[in-house]
Order: C-alpha cells, then structure tokens, then sequence
C-alpha cells in the first residue's frame, strides 16, 4: 500500500487526530501502518498519539526525528535555537519506517506552505517525498479558501491529491459548517472520502485504502 502524506488547512485543523484514527483503522484492517511526524514544533504531543495508534515498540525518535522546543514554524523554532531543520535524518529515519511497514502515513506541520528552513517550505520538503497528498480540512468559516488554495498549491507541484476528510474539530454547526463541504465539491474535483464529527472515534477507511492501491 502506498505511503502518504497528512496535510491540513491550517494547524490545528485535525492533522493528528484524523492520522490516528486512520492509522488505528488501517491497522484493523491488517494493514502495518504507522504514523510518522518529521518536524514536532513545541511538544512531542503529535508523536507521542501517533506512536499509540501505530505499532509497539517504536521510539519516539523514530517515529518524530526532528523536535524543536519553541511552538513556531520550523525555521522559526530551529533559527530560535541555533540550528536547522536537518532533513537528511528525516529522510533516514523515513526510510527505516517505509522498510519495515505496509503503509507510512506521514503527518505535515501546520498548513501545506510552512517554512522549515531558508528558502525551503514543507511543501517543498513533500514534493521531495513525492507521496500523494491527504488534505483534512479544520471545518470552520474561512476554511473553503483555506482548502482551495492549498488544493491548488499540490496541483501545482504535479502531486497526487488523494481527497480530502472534513474534519470538525468544535462541536459547532454555523451556516459555514453546514455548507462549505458543497462549496468544496463543486470548486474542486478532489474527493472527500470521510468527515468527522466532534468527538468522532472511527472513521471508515474504506475510500482511503481504493485510493491508496
Ligand atoms: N473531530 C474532532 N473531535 C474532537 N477533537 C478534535 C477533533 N479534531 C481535532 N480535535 C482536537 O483539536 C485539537 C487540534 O487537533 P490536532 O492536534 O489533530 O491538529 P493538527 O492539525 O494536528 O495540529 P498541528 O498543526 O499542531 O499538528 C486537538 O486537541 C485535537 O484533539
Ligand atoms: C506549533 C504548532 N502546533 C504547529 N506544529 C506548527 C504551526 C506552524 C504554523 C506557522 C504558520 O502558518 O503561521
Ligand atoms: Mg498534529
């Protein structure tokens, strides 16, 4: 099975939640899927879920090979502590974990265009990966131009978009809530191949797993 990227529309959109579950449901499944978190910013909270969701006996080094202590963007964090995100052992560590497991889901940091360096976005970081791209998008007002922008910036770079989860995150249903999915399908023709209601705790992988081959 493929591996696969988690990008959202903004931090806090539901990167980590909707990877877990997705992890958990693929392992259910009998598929060996773990979760893999190139750049923590603030805490390790991300990595540490992933590790619970995936498979025993993974360090939290191998699933989350860079962890900058300040909660920023990456080239923030790493300028803040004299230091730059290293993204050969990325690479390393991402390829112990694709030798050894069925499906990598890895999870971005923040939004699509992050900077993780001088020059360099995780965006740019993704397109080296050259894996299709998840898109959960934090269901919210403002959160159809979030997505259709970001839709737009993978396109751009000739990735593979494999659809989106539409994630609600609060336990809200404004007039944005209840119809930005519409505006989604008809301005993109990416799937949604889920949606997630506040305090969902599964989530169908059925769609993800045809996409993914
Ligand atoms: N569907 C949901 N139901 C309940 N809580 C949710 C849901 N989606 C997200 N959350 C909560 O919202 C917060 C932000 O979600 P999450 O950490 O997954 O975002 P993220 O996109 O991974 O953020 P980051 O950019 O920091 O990685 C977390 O506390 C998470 O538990
Ligand atoms: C610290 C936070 N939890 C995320 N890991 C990083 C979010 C970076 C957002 C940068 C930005 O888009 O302004
Ligand atoms: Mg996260």
């Amino acid at each position: 099975m493929r591996n696969f990227i988690v990008t959202g529309t903004d931090t806090e959109a539901g990167k980590t939640y909707v990877s877990c579950l997705i992890v958990k449901a693929l392992r259910e499944r009998g598929v060996n899927a773990a979760g893999f978190k190139p750049v923590a910013c603030g805490d390790r909270q991300d990595a540490r879920l992933l590790r619970e969701a995936g498979p025993e006996g993974l360090t939290l080094d191998e699933l989350n090979p860079v962890f900058l202590k300040n909660a920023t963007c990456p080239y923030v964090a790493a300028k803040l502590e004299n230091t730059q995100v290293d993204e050969d052992a990325i690479r390393r560590a991402y390829e112990a974990l694709a030798a050894t497991h069925d499906c990598v889901l890895v999870e971005g940091v923040g939004g699509w265009e992050v900077p993780i360096a001088a020059g360099r976005r995780f965006s740019d970081m993704a397109a080296d990966f050259h894996l299709p791209i998840l898109l959960v998008i934090g269901n919210k007002l403002g959160a159809i131009n979030h997505a259709l922008l970001t839709l737009d910036a993978i396109k751009a770079r000739g990735l593979e978009c494999l659809g989106i989860i539409f994630n609600n995150v609060k336990d809200e249903w404004d007039t944005a809530c209840v119809t930005n999915r519409s505006m989604i399908e008809e301005f993109s023709d990416v799937p949604v191949l889920g949606e997630l209601i506040h305090g969902q705790d599964s989530l169908d992988v059925d769609a993800l797993m045809d996409r993914l081959g």
